[in-house]
C-alpha cells in the first residue's frame, strides 16, 4: 500500500501543498517547528479519520483559515483510491472514490505510527499498554471495539450501581444483570487479546532479535487480573470470571468498583528476562517499542495481505547506527515509509536505491535528494 499524493490546503502550517512521496522510504528533514510533524499527521489522518495528537480537530486547521483540505491518492493491491477529508470547525467530512463515506470504511487501509508518546507503550502506566491492545492491534479483529466499547459500558454503569449500593443500601439484584454482560464481553476481549498475542509476540521476539543483533530476546506476556491457564476457551474464561468476581462481591462494594476484568489487565514486556520498565536502557526500551510497532506491520501483512504504512515520528535517530540500519533493511522496498528527523546526516548512503529526503521550510515542502 502507498500514498502516490497528497494535497494539502491549510493543513495546520500548511497553506497549498503537494507531495508526492516516493514509494519506500522517505526522510522529511528541517529545523524545529517548521512542519515535519504536521506531514505525518495528514498521512494519518488521512488513514484513520482523527489526529494522533490534536483533541480537537479544529486544532488541525490552519489558524488563518476556516477549513482544511486534506486529498490523497492511495494505491493497494485491491486498486487505486482517492480520499478527500474536509474538516471544518463544525465537523468534517470524508469521501471515498468520490463517494461520502464514513470512518469505518477507511479499516482496510493501515497506518503504524511511531513517535515518542509511544515509549510509554514500555515505560508508562498498564492503560497505555491496554490502549496498544485496544487502538492498535484490536482492529485485527472485527467485533473488538464493538465488544470493548460495550464491556468500558457495563464497567461505568457497573461502579455507579455499586456506589448506590454501597451510599443508598439499595438491593444488590440489578448487579446480576449488569454482571453477565460484565463476564461475557470481559470473557469475548481477553480471549481475543490473546489470541492476537499468541500471533503478534512471536514476530515481535524475531524481530527484535535481529534488530539487536541477535543479542537480546524479547519476552512479552498478558498479565489477567484472573488467574488463567494457558489455551482456555471463552465460556472457560467467562466462568472463572464469574467465580472469581462474586467472591469479590463486597470488596467491590466497599470500594464502588468493579476489580476485575480486561480493563485491569496489563502486559508484561522483558528483556533476557529483565522487566524492560524498570532496568531497560533508553534505547533497550525504544527497540522494544519498535519491535511491537513492526510486528503490527507484519501481522496487518500476514492477516490482510498488504503492509500499512509506517510513519516514524522522530524516533529513528536515537536508536544506534547498527539498529537503524537493520529496521531500514526490513522496510525497504517494502513498506511505504515515512521518517521525520532534524539531523538526516549520513542517511544519504543508507537509503540509496529506495528512498528520497525532503526538505520542510515554514510549510514549504520541497525534493531534496532522490536515491
Ligand atoms: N493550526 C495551525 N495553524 C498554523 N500553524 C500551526 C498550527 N498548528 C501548529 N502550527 C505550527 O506548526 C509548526 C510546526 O509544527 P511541527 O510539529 O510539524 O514541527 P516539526 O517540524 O515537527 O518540529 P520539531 O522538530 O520541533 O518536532 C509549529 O511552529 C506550530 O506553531
Amino acid at each position: 500500500m502507498r500514498v502516490n499524493r497528497l494535497d494539502l490546503s491549510n493543513f495546520r502550517n500548511y497553506q497549498e501543498v503537494s507531495f508526492n512521496p516516493h514509494p519506500s522510504i522517505n526522510i522529511i528533514t528541517g529545523s524545529n517547528a517548521q512542519g515535519k510533524t504536521n506531514l505525518l499527521e495528514s498521512i494519518y489522518y488521512t488513514l484513520r479519520g482523527r489526529s494522533f495528537r490534536a483533541e480537537k480537530d479544529r486544532d488541525v486547521i490552519n489558524w488563518k483559515s476556516a477549513k482544511t483540505a486534506v486529498n490523497t491518492q492511495l494505491e493497494t493491491s485491491s486498486g487505486k483510491f482517492f480520499i478527500q477529508w474536509s474538516i471544518e470547525t463544525k465537523g468534517k467530512k470524508l469521501w471515498i472514490n468520490g463517494a461520502e463515506s464514513t470512518r469505518s470504511e477507511l479499516s482496510p487501509f493501515g497506518v503504524v505510527l511511531f513517535s515518542p508518546e509511544d515509549l510509554y507503550l514500555v515505560k508508562g502506566s498498564p492503560q497505555e499498554r491496554r490502549h496498544f491492545l485496544d487502538y492498535e492491534v484490536g482492529f485485527l479483529n472485527p467485533g473488538y471495539h464493538y465488544t470493548w466499547k460495550q464491556y468500558s459500558r457495563v464497567v461505568t454503569q457497573r461502579n455507579s450501581l455499586l456506589k448506590e449500593i454501597r451510599t443508598r443500601r439499595s438491593s444488590q439484584e440489578m448487579l446480576e444483570v449488569w454482571d453477565e454482560q460484565l463476564y461475557r464481553y470481559g470473557a469475548r476481549i481477553i480471549f481475543l487479546r490473546l489470541q492476537i498475542l499468541a500471533k503478534l509476540i512471536p514476530i515481535a521476539r524475531k524481530i527484535h532479535y535481529g534488530l539487536t543483533g541477535n543479542q537480546e530476546e524479547l519476552q512479552a506476556k498478558y498479565l489477567s487480573s484472573l488467574v488463567l491457564e494457558p489455551g482456555l476457551a471463552e465460556d472457560q474464561i467467562y466462568d472463572i470470571f464469574a467465580r472469581s468476581s462474586k467472591k469479590l462481591r463486597n470488596e467491590e462494594i466497599q470500594r464502588c468498583q468493579t476489580l476485575l476484568g480486561p480493563h485491569r489487565d496489563d502486559l508484561s514486556l522483558s528483556i533476557n528476562g529483565i522487566e524492560a520498565k524498570a532496568f531497560g536502557s533508553q534505547g533497550q526500551q525504544r527497540t522494544v517499542t519498535l519491535s511491537l510497532k513492526l510486528s503490527q506491520l507484519e501481522l496487518w501483512h500476514y492477516e490482510f495481505g498488504i503492509y500499512p504504512l509506517l510513519l516514524l515520528d522522530d524516533v529513528l535517530f536515537e536508536l544506534d547506527g547498527s539498529r537503524q540500519m537493520m529496521l531500514l533493511e526490513r522496510i525497504r522496498n517494502k513498506v511505504q515509509t515515512f521518517i521525520t528527523t532534524s539531523f538526516p546526516g549520513g542517511m544519504e548512503e543508507q537509503i540509496k536505491d529506495s528512498g528520497a529526503i525532503w526538505q520542510v521550510t515554514a510549510g514549504n515542502l520541497k525534493l531534496k535528494e532522490e536515491y
